[in-house]
């Protein structure tokens, strides 16, 4: 029996390490490692690259390259990306959608993503693909209620009731029936055969990790104790249901921090303890949080950036506590005076990453467990198509998702100061890394 046990073990020891040398990005020491070498995230938001990849119909192949060229060229090794969506009737979602209805999958989307990783595998680049949404811009959870338990989908771009829409939105996790269809879904993207390069999604280094949602959240300011031990729940069932899959990949949850754990450390601890969580994540808004007015920035910028470092500080000493890497995956400000014109500067803008990244800078040359950034969000050679800055299907995809104004927060490939900085700061990321 006890020979049994050590073979156990060691298989299952193996297995949880296996990461660390077949390319896959893993967790040592509370630092990301790929090869035995520190990795950094040095990353880039392209929630649409699947999109661009698809054979036909939305898929931009010719532009997906050249943006994964430009990405590459400033230093970026690594993506956020959607790697599904579901067909909604809200008004500012994207369509298509990878799920028509339950059970029913577009076969060109999911090839979009395949051709995707292939791209990025010749680049050596790796992908975060977050495999739900707590937000309606491509259907996610509101979607799933709708369709199993007939509630309307709330556009909140309508209805204006964001506290209504995370409230209702939270019965997702205890929802049987949309769990089962969320992890049918799980289980064909973890399980599928890349389509372009024949290579299990499993067994590809190029995944950094599955995620489960973008800023998935307990529900609403006024989360209750249940709301937040159903969330805990759900995370830790939810990582274990896909690393059961594939044992190879990381898995990470997605969340905000703080602001989308209803202000409770606690939550936000107790939400990334499960060893099948490997890395903690947070998100920095400032506008979206009324910590910054970009129409008054003299006025606001100093509160602002107190509450930001203390944010991002923060953040870094729980992974600390928790002996995990933790990654900014997601931060951004508006263009200057809050237009959307691409034409307008980005000096607030500029000053602002640069704080983030010099802050995350420090915490890592100090050994600190910061795995690395990922700026929201790269709009490229995409362009706004239509006076009034929405989206409509067949325009462009930019940094902006479909419930925003195309422009409000995407780093354009014209927008210099900003690729200049990003370039420097990526360099100095990953060189702080190398020396430790
Ligand atoms: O995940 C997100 N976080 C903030 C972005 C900008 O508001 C938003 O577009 C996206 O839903």
């Amino acid at each position: 029996a006890a020979l049994l046990a050590a073979g156990a073990f060691g298989i299952a020891h193996a297995a949880a390490t296996a990461g660390a040398k077949g390319g896959f990005v893993a967790v040592k020491d509370s630092h990301f490692e790929r090869n035995g070498q520190r990795y950094m995230v040095a990353g880039a938001n392209f929630w649409y690259g699947g999109y661009l990849g698809a054979p036909t119909s939305v898929g931009q192949r010719a532009r997906l390259v050249k943006e994964l060229d430009r990405l590459k060229a400033l230093g970026v090794n690594n993506v956020r990306v959607l790697a599904v969506s579901e067909k909604t009737a809200m008004k500012s979602a994207v369509s298509p959608a990878t799920t028509s209805a339950p059970g029913h999958y577009d076969e060109q989307l999911l090839q979009g993503l395949d051709f995707l990783m292939a791209e990025l595998a010749k680049r050596d680049m790796t992908a975060v693909l977050y495999l739900n949404n707590f937000w309606q811009w491509s259907g996610g959870m509101t979607q799933y209620l709708n369709w199993f338990t007939g509630s309307p989908a709330h556009d909140p771009n309508v209805s204006k009731d964001y506290e209504r829409f995370m409230a209702e939105n939270a019965r997702f996790y205890t929802n049987a029936r949309a769990q089962a269809e969320y992890r049918n879904v799980i289980a064909k993207i973890v399980q599928r055969t890349n389509t372009v390069t024949k290579k299990p999604y499993r067994d590809d280094p190029v995944i950094l990790s599955w995620q489960l949602a973008n800023e998935p959240r307990p529900g609403n300011s006024k989360s209750t104790p249940q709301d937040k031990a159903t969330y805990v729940k759900w995370i830790a069932d939810t990582a274990h249901y896909i690393r059961s899959l594939d044992a190879n990949h990381m898995v990470s949850t997605g969340s905000e921090g703080l602001a989308g754990s209803a202000q409770d450390a606690q939550l936000y601890l107790d939400a990334h303890r499960t060893p099948d969580i490997a890395y903690l994540t947070y998100h920095l808004w400032p506008a979206n949080w009324g910590w910054f007015d970009p129409k008054q920035p003299e006025a606001t910028w100093d509160g602002m950036m107190d509450k930001a470092l203390h944010y991002l500080n923060v953040h870094v000493d729980y992974a600390k506590q928790l002996g995990k890497p933790i990654v900014l995956e997601e931060f951004g400000l508006n263009r200057d005076g809050g237009s959307f014109d691409i034409k307008a500067s980005t000096k607030v803008r500029d000053r602002f990453y640069d704080e983030v990244f010099t802050t995350l800078e420090k915490r890592a040359a100090a050994g600190d467990p910061v795995g690395g950034w990922a700026f929201w969000a790269w709009g490229g050679a995409g362009r706004a198509a239509n006076a009034d800055y929405w989206w409509k299907p067949g325009n462009d995809f930019v940094g902006d998702p479909p419930q925003e104004e195309q422009g409000l927060y995407s780093v354009f490939d014209s927008d210099a100061s900003s690729l200049k900085l990003i370039a420097d700061h990526d360099k100095r990321l990953k060189t702080i890394g190398a020396k430790q």
